[in-house]
Parts: C-alpha cells; structure tokens; sequence
C-alpha cells in the first residue's frame, strides 16, 4: 500500500460501523512527520475510534491506518514508535506514580530509571512516591501523559489530554508538546474545543459525524477568514465606492450601519474617507474567532440547539469556506494502486 510521503500516521478512508451506528465514514487525513496535529470534532464524532483504527486496536469496516507508512501491527518497535493516551488513567490508588509506572517499564523493555526520567518531564518528579490516589485531576493527566512517553516514542497519540486540566496545566501542555514536536517526532492531539488547543496545533484535521470537514494548516485557516476593521462613517456607502476604487472590493454593510471591511488597515481607510470627503466617527479592528469557524463547520452533527454561523456575528456574505472544507483534497486520496484496504 502507498503511503504519503512525510507522514507520521495516515488515515485512508477509513470507516467504522458499529451496528447501526455509522461511528467513522471514508475519512483520509495526514498527520505530518514534526508537526502538532489537532484532531477536533464534537462528542460522539468518531476520533476516539478513528485513533483505535490508527493503532489496531480497532478493526476498520474498510480502509487502513497507517503509522510510518505501515499498519502498527506490524511495527518492530511499538513503544519507541508511538505512545498513546486513549482513556482516563486507571492507577490503583495506593500505588505510588513511578511504581505504577515500573509496571510498564518491564512489559515495554525499558529500564525501571525511565520511570523517574519521565515523572521529571512531565513535572512530576517531586511527588514520585506518593500514591497516586491522591493526585489531582490534573496531576492524573500527568502521569498519563507519562505512561505514554516511556518508550521515547517517536509519535505521540493523545486523546483529550487537556480534559481537566486547568489554564495552567493547559499552557504547561502546550510548552511540552511544541517542544517534543520540535525534536522532530510527532503528536496527534484530539479535542472538542478549538480554544483548547489553537495555541498549541501547527495542523487541524476537523471531523463531524465521522466525516472529514477540513485538513490544513491552523494559519490557512485563519488566514481565510481575515480580520476586518469596522468603520462608523457619515457615508458609509460614498466609503465603500471609494475603497472598491482604490482597490479594496471586500467590504460589506453591516446591520448597525458600519461598514466591515478586510484586506487593509484602519489608516489607509481613514485617507481613502479622507480624500473621499468622507468622516470616519470611530474604527474598531475586529479578528475572527476560530472556534466559531469550528462550529460552524460541525454544524448539524445533532439537531441541537443551531450554532451562530459567521465568526463575526454578522452577515456572512462574502467569506467562503476555507480551503479543505468539504471533501478531501485530490492529494489525499487513496493512491490508484490502493485496493481499499483489503488485503
Ligand atoms: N464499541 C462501540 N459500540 C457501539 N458504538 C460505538 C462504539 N464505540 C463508539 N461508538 C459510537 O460511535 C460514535 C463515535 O464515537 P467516538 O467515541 O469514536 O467519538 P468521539 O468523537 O471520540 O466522542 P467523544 O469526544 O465523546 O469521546 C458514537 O456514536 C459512539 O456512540
């Protein structure tokens, strides 16, 4: 099987059923070697079982995860080539942290010192020998994160590893997961808040319902949804003419009279008004909200409550989709000698 080159791990249309429940559906996406990869989608979206796919741990209906080109099954080296988080860490609660995690040290071949190495990365050297009955929620999430970095893996898989975790333990993440990105090795990182991980993520694969909705970089998505300055004018139309005859086509009446208008700054607005005889009361910068972007892509996942639909709360004419939004790119899709995953 083809796989793309230059990545960590790889989804190629992958679809799970469980009964009648249609949990993952002909999804492909890239999780580019050196990058930190966010998997977002709401509750119930299919990421927990599209990382099992990705693992073995759960049988595809059709397609195949792949981990460095190859099904994970069959990697000579599973701890040092991924370590994963997949559920809440289950500790009994008398054992202290490193002696739970000498428990895995001998079933992955490493030796038992690793346990206080990784306690100390995950900055939780000081408490190594305390039962872990007595940890936080956030100091549990810790030790996860420690389990899994044992085998100094070179990809990282973690499922809702911010769950819990508080704005300081979620900066702390943050740090640790750019910098074992930037040694060259990988992580793929699920949640269902945006917020929660947009400072962390170089990369987003966004699903709803088990299907993909965007692949890109964080900043292509940022970058199609541009700020704007909204401007109070006395003229807000004899305003827009004279922008779209300066060349700045992109601005658009809003409900309170002001007009929002991208591509360009409030002090090349304020000449083009200026020369246009045209008096500027107030200007407000105004940045898109991704997380609005997000919801908006996984709209109509349930029939619940409908979710505002532009970022910037007003009309929505005038911004489309970002790129990736919809179908796969060409680039993703099975190679032609790809047989669908039977093998
Ligand atoms: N073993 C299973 N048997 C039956 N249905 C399942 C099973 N595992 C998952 N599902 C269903 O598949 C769908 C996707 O679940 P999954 O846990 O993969 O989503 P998720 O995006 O990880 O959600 P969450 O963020 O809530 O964990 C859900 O409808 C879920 O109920």
């Amino acid at each position: 099987m083809t796989s793309y080159p230059g990545a960590a791990l790889e989804a190629q249309a992958l679809t799970k059923q469980f009964g009648t429940v249609r949990a993952v559906s002909d999804l492909s996406f890239v999780v580019p070697r050196g990058t930190v990869t966010g998997f977002l989608g709401p509750n119930g979206s299919g990421k927990s079982t599209t990382l099992r796919m990705l693992l073995g741990l759960v049988a595809p209906t059709s397609g195949v995860g792949l981990v460095n080109g190859a099904p994970f099954r069959t990697t000579e080296h599973p701890a040092r080539t991924v370590g994963a988080v997949l559920d809440s860490l289950s500790v009994h609660p008398k054992r202290s942290a490193a002696h739970h995690l000498k428990i895995y040290t001998a079933a992955i071949g490493v030796p038992d010192s690793r346990a206080l190495d990784v306690l100390r990365l995950v900055g939780l050297g000081d408490v190594a020998d305390r039962a872990a009955g007595g940890f936080s929620l956030g100091m549990r999430q810790r030790l996860t994160l420690a389990t899994a970095l044992l085998g100094d893996p070179e990809i990282l898989v973690l499922d809702e590893p911010a769950n819990g975790l508080d704005p300081e333990g979620i900066a702390w993440l943050r740090d640790f997961l750019k910098a074992y990105a930037a040694s060259g090795r990988t992580v793929l990182i699920s949640s269902h808040i945006l917020r929660e991980i947009e400072q962390t993520v170089d990369n987003l694969v966004i699903v709803s319902a088990g299907s993909l909705k965007y692949q890109g970089s964080i900043a292509q998505l940022r970058s199609t949804r541009p700020s704007r300055v909204l401007v109070a004018a006395s003229d807000p139309a004899k305003l827009a003419l004279a922008l779209a005859s300066n060349g700045f086509n992109d601005s658009q009446l809003l409900p309170d009279g002001r007009i929002g208008v991208a591509g360009t700054d409030a002090a090349t607005i304020a000449r083009i008004a200026a020369d246009a005889q045209v008096t500027i009361f107030g200007t407000t910068s105004e940045h898109v909200d991704l997380e609005q972007v997000f919801l908006s892509m996984t709209a109509g996942q349930y029939n619940a409550a409908p979710v505002q639909q532009n970022p910037y709360g007003g009309p929505q004419q005038g911004y489309g989709p970002p790129p990736g939004y919809g179908p796969p790119p060409q680039s993703y899709a099975p190679p032609q000698n790809w047989n669908g995953g039977q093998r």
